[in-house]
């Protein structure tokens, strides 16, 4: 049995659970490939999922997003049971890269507008608000010019970005993203990371990454991992944004304190209680 508990700063943190895995196993057919594991990322948390080939990371995602179903156990994203859950434009996925066919026929700004098919028919004129979301995630993900190249016929790295921005374009507040730097150049891996960085640091955005590149999970996350459960191992970096939880109890007692007084049950003067 391989249970990863909580993390106990995370749980103290005044921030929401966004995932949390609940003592869940999984096989393929006959094939066991976890068991009984369970684990919590808090809103902004920044997750590195480490693991030997074919240790179940993949695996594990799927069943985040909702692709593949717990053989036992309990998922919940965002407080709801995954089974219920609908409100995907709170979540972007890039699953692990597929080379793509040359001649895959969609246009870049094609494949980013696709990230919204859940909600909108295509078939229809596309508004301007549509377009101008695709834009904002074609240009912060630095790619508006490749916008009417054919997907295929771009670099590893471009099309990598172009599933970013696919991503991106709901503004989602949790990223899940399934190695997302295989097969891209080390001078590309590095700008990607910079950017990811920027997102989790200055777009409050909380983080789900499976990767191999030790170099940046190290960097960024800590030497040693936080938490493992059987062959995969998490790596953590917090928010530390203390301070924001501080002003988010501060204001949550004045709020309740407002309630009494106005319901006549309490009378406080200034002073008497800060
Ligand atoms: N559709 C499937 N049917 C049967 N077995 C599968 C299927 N998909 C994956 N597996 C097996 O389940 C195990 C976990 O696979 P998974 O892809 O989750 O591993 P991973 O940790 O993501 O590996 P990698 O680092 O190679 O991407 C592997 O042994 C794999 O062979």
């Amino acid at each position: 049995m391989s249970v990863i508990k909580p993390n106990n700063r995370a749980a103290e943190s005044c921030h929401n659970e966004v995932i949390s895995v609940d003592r869940v196993s999984f096989s393929y057919q006959q094939k066991l490939v976890m068991q009984d594991v369970s684990f919590g990322v808090k809103e902004r948390d920044f997750i590195g999922l480490i693991g030997a080939n074919g240790a179940g990371k993949t695996t594990l995602l799927r069943m985040i997003v909702g692709l593949l179903k717990p053989s036992a156990g309990e998922i919940r994203l965002f407080g709801q049971p995954v089974q219920s859950f609908k409100d995907w434009d709170r979540i972007g996925y890039v699953p692990q890269k597929n080379a793509l066919n040359p001649q895959f026929p969609a246009t870049v700004r094609e494949v980013v507008l696709s990230g919204l098919y859940g909600r909108k028919n295509m078939f229809r004129r596309l508004s301007k608000a549509v377009q101008s979301k695709a834009d904002d995630a074609l240009d912060a993900m630095g790619i508006i010019d490749l916008s009417d190249k054919k997907i295929g016929q771009l670099s590893g790295g471009q099309q990598q970005r172009v599933f970013l921005a696919r991503a991106l374009i709901n503004n989602p507040s949790l990223l899940i993203l399934d190695e997302p730097t295989v097969g891209i150049d080390s001078e590309t891996q590095e700008n990607f990371f910079h950017m990811i960085k920027h997102m989790h640091q200055h777009h409050n955005m909380t983080f789900l990454m499976v990767s191999h590149d030790m170099e940046m999970i190290r960097g960024y996350l800590g030497q040693e991992p936080a938490a493992s459960a059987g062959k995969l191992k998490f790596y953590i970096r917090h928010s530390h944004d203390t301070q924001d939880c501080v002003e988010s109890n501060l204001a949550h007692s004045l709020k309740g304190l407002r309630a009494r007084m106005e319901s006549g049950r309490e009378v406080v003067t200034v002073g008497d209680r800060y």
